[in-house]
């Protein structure tokens, strides 16, 4: 730094951001070589900014197409959150008619529905927006009130309680469901046993219901509850006095023993 040539003013590049290593050396303000370093780093920041900017924008700015749905501010929404799945949210602002744009940083937007808000539907279908966060929501509204059956049209979604509710499957309950029209009375597995019972006897054919879920899901449990319904409806006393019922429950844990595994998510897996 002695040398009369470079006396002057000096900057350390430090105070640059996207700066490196080598930058760390110092430069003498005016140096063509420096100056064009100077606003090459400046320009770069800038885009940098500009770039980041424009995909917050985007980020914040979502793909529904206004046909899908009245995109219009204030309308309720779901937003897809990579933690939580599905938050609500609000539409806050309307752009060209294809963007709604909603306070949280999102994935997709989908449309919400207002008739789930309170304590939920007892038949998917007769929600508004038939979409996965609409589904869930509905489930989740309906279990919160021990509400454990939820219809879509013919189908019965159990969500498992884990815990007894002695209530929902005593003879009581049993009579109530007996001969009615599906759908009458709330959802239930009884009505679903009834309903194939009834029309195996009318039809005089035999009749399938297919039980599916993940482990754990309360399959075996929904397949003995609908087999406590057949044969209180359809059981006859036995020439021992036990009734076709008793004989039938006393045969699961012969079945069970057979096949039967503790798994991660069920004690009782088969
Ligand atoms: N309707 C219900 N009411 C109360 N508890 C239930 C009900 N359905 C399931 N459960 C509980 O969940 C546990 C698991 O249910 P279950 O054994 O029927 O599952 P699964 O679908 O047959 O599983 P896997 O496919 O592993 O055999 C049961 O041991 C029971 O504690």
């Amino acid at each position: 730094m002695g040398n009369a040539s470079d006396a002057g003013p000096w900057l350390l590049l430090d105070d640059l951001p996207f700066q490196s290593g080598y930058a760390k050396r110092p430069r003498k303000i005016g140096d063509s070589a420096s100056v064009r370093s100077k606003v090459g780093f400046l320009r770069f920041n800038l885009l940098s900014v500009l770039v980041i900017n424009q995909l917050c924008w985007l980020k914040r700015r979502t793909y529904l197409r206004s046909s899908e749905y009245e995109l219009r501010r204030g309308a309720k929404v779901w937003a897809e959150d990579k933690d939580l799945a599905w938050v609500e949210a609000e539409v806050v602002d309307v752009r060209d008619k294809l963007f709604a744009v909603v306070p949280v940083l999102l994935e997709k937007l989908l449309p919400r529905d207002p008739d789930a808000e309170h304590g939920g539907v007892d038949d998917m279908t007769k929600l508004t927006y038939l979409n996965e966060p609409g589904v869930l929501y509905n489930l989740a509204k309906r279990y919160a009130l021990n509400e454990i059956y939820t219809y879509t049209g013919s189908i019965l979604i159990a969500v498992n309680p884990f815990t007894k509710i002695p209530h929902l499957y005593n003879v009581h309950m049993m009579e109530q469901y007996k001969g009615i029209r599906f759908g009458e009375l709330s959802p239930h597995v009884f009505a679903v046993a009834d309903a194939s019972y009834r029309a195996m006897m009318s039809e005089g054919r035999s009749q399938s219901i297919l039980v599916s879920g993940e482990s754990g899901a309360g399959k075996t449990e929904t397949t003995k509850l609908i087999m406590q319904y057949l044969t209180h409806v359809g059981g006859r006393a036995a020439f021992d006095n036990r009734t076709v019922e008793q004989q039938v429950l006393e045969s699961n844990p012969l079945l069970e023993a057979f096949g039967n595994a503790r798994t991660v998510r069920n004690d009782n897996s088969r």
